[in-house]
């Protein structure tokens, strides 16, 4: 039976390539409202690509992207998306505080040409404290430890509260407190409704709320279907062979109640 649950995302035979080499060759997926994927795949597959073909970011040579229903290159509700990047694109040494980093994540929410409503300046404090960033919130970026960082960068897109939480790789190079504190966020995102897309090689605490892993080899979906758990730090899907080679799936999501599966593309 088709699922009728509305999706947010929906990638259509996308091809991204760089000079000439695709990165992304005809890749198709669908998230739906509510679901939560692990995007995996070894370093180089494409999976921080097609985040930022997602978000514009980068240029597509073909395909479609729609977010909420809506042709992404006319998609203006910006602020119904949160993107955290990965960590070792993100500076710094950048002369603003906490609380102005995290506030800039709520501008798309703001009325224009106004000063920030009780319900903007909620958000933002609401943000900063569910990553326990509240102590440090007046002090300068520069201050803080690269995991403190990460966390204001995760306060940031949490700001705008966002119906799409896409993360690239946000337990790399953090602690385990930091992992359980970003588990507890994401599970309570996911509580509120919020639909997630996270780019990881292992998902630790974060691995009971990835419902549903897609795995990227070779330009394409070499595995699409529930998470069924990682092999440590080796990013592929425990239904993979050790080459990379796609076997089925021990069970579908036709198989879990409640769960979604959008099938892999043929090899
Ligand atoms: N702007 C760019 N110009 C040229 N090549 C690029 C560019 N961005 C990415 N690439 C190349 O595209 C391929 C996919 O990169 P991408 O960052 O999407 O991989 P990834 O799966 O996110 O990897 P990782 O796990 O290491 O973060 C890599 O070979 C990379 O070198």
């Amino acid at each position: 039976m088709p699922d009728k649950t509305p999706p947010v995302l929906d990638v259509d035979g996308l091809t991204v390539a760089y000079d000439r080499h695709p990165v992304l060759d005809g890749l198709d997926l669908t998230v739906r409202q509510g679901e939560s994927v692990a995007l995996t795949g070894s370093n180089g597959s494409g999976k921080s690509t097609l985040i930022k073909a997602v978000l514009g970011l980068t240029a597509a040579q073909s395909g479609a992207i729609r977010l909420f229903g809506t042709d992404r290159r006319r998609f203006k509700s910006h602020s119904r998306v949160g993107y955290v990047p990965q960590r070792s694109t993100l500076h710094g040494n950048i002369p603003v505080t906490v609380k102005e980093t995290v506030a800039a994540g709520r501008l798309n929410r703001r009325l224009p040409g106004l000063p920030p409503r009780a319900a903007d300046r909620r958000a933002v404090r609401d943000a900063i404290a569910s990553v326990d960033l509240a102590e440090l919130a007046d002090r300068p970026m520069s201050d803080l430890s690269g995991g403190q960082q990460q966390r204001a960068y995760i306060a940031r897109a949490l700001a705008g509260e966002p119906e799409l939480l896409i993360m690239d790789e946000p337990t790399v190079g953090v602690d385990a407190g930091t992992q359980e504190l970003l588990a507890r966020v994401v599970a309570d995102r996911l509580d509120h409704g919020c639909t997630l897309l996270l780019v990881t090689h292992e998902t630790g605490p974060l691995n009971g709320y990835l419902t549903r892993t897609v795995h990227l080899h070779g330009g394409e979906k070499a595995y699409d279907g529930p998470t069924i758990g990682l092999h440590g730090h080796d990013d592929e899907p425990a239904c993979l062979h050790p080459g990379g080679e796609a076997e089925a799936p021990a069970a579908t999501a036709h198989d879990v109640p409640g769960q979604l599966f959008e099938k892999g593309r043929d090899r």
